[in-house]
């Protein structure tokens, strides 16, 4: 009796710069794409082979045509989902998708219509959310869900690694049913998960040089695997970037990376600390740009901080759906 998908390994195939994704397949046989696995979203859609050539973005990606697929299940039902950075519109759709091995009967999206900016930078097809159901577009049950209900797993949690160095390990691993113990070290702190069933945690300060300056009455942080960056209210960003010694470009001195403070983010007990290399990311030999980026959410959702890539590839993260809460440990 072999015991399968203890956990499953989906290394992402490639990173480039801040993008984190792996590769599924739709269909039958298998068209393969390349998605993020984004916990910032709870819908799976794919580029559709019927999206006009008008949109370049979903023309240069890898599109999905259900014609070829011998399991392909007829929808038709409108679909729209709105990122930080423009909406993805297009049509439901039925078909056979293989995450890791794990085969899941799933409904996902078309995308029709596919925003140049930002999706022309991206290095993957689409996006598989790994969010929870409530925030699932046209009510449909995420990926993930599909999966826990199959019980194949041994622990109802998923966990992301994303490399810090592109140059050692290609990009990273997420792991589904488990954690990974070479990707982190010392044990874990764990944080429950806010009210509305979304991958948020309650953030009590943001501090450099041990001052507590942001967020000081305590805010919301959104885990996100699907932000390149951090992303927080606007004027606390931008005075954050005068703490640190960088422009209003964000731009700092290469060689003053290593003298930049640390910015921690107090969870639970715990100070979370990012150094200078942590947040910074180096597009060249003499441009290093602070990986923060200031937007106002407006209430109920905002005021909130969102960490993305920058935070997780440094703290290892478990996504845990049977105790709704998160874990971090120390990255490798
Ligand atoms: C994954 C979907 C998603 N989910 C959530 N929750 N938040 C956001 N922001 C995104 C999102 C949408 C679009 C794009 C994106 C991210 N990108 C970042 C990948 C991050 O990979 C981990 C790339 C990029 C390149 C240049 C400038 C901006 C963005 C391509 C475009």
């Amino acid at each position: 009796f072999i015991i399968v998908h203890n956990w499953v390994i989906q290394r992402p195939s490639t990173l480039s710069e801040t993008q984190y994704f792996g590769e599924i397949s739709i269909g039958s046989p298998p068209q393969m794409f390349n998605v993020v696995f984004d916990t910032g979203s709870a819908n799976l859609w794919i580029p559709s082979a019927s999206c006009s050539p008008l949109y370049t973005a979903c023309f240069s990606h890898n599109r999905y045509d259900s014609s070829q697929s011998q399991t392909y299940i007829k929808n038709g039902t409108g679909f729209s989902i709105q990122y930080g950075s423009g909406n993805v519109r297009g049509f439901l759709s039925e078909d056979l998708v293989m995450v890791g091995g794990i085969p899941v009967i799933q409904v996902f999206a078309e995308a029709t219509a596919v925003p140049a900016l930002p999706f022309i930078f991206a290095k993957f097809d689409g996006v598989l959310g790994m969010g929870y159901p409530n925030i699932a577009i046209d009510g449909i049950t995420p990926v993930f869900d599909q999966i826990l209900s199959q019980h194949i797993l041994k622990e109802e949690v998923f966990s992301v690694y994303y490399s810090r160095d592109p140059h050692n390990m290609p990009g990273g691993e997420i792991v589904l049913g488990g954690t990974d113990p070479s990707y982190y070290h010392g044990e874990f702190n764990y944080l429950s998960t806010s009210k509305t069933g979304k991958w948020e945690i309650e953030l009590k300060g943001v501090s450099v040089r041990g001052e507590t300056l942001f967020c000081k009455d305590g805010c919301t942080a959104v885990i996100d695997t699907g932000s390149s960056y951090i992303i927080g209210p606007a004027a606390s960003v931008t005075q954050l970037m005068k703490a640190v010694g960088a422009t209003e470009l964000y731009t700092v001195n290469c060689d003053k990376v290593e003298a930049m403070p640390s910015i921690s983010f107090e969870f639970g007990g715990t100070e979370y600390s990012l150094t200078g290399e942590d947040y910074i990311h180096w597009f060249g030999e003499d441009l290093c740009v602070v990986t923060f980026s200031g937007l106002d959410i407006p209430p109920p959702v905002g005021p909130v901080w969102v960490l993305g890539a920058s935070f997780i590839s440094r703290y290892y993260t478990e996504f845990d759906r049977h105790n709704n809460r998160i874990g971090f440990a120390r990255a490798v």
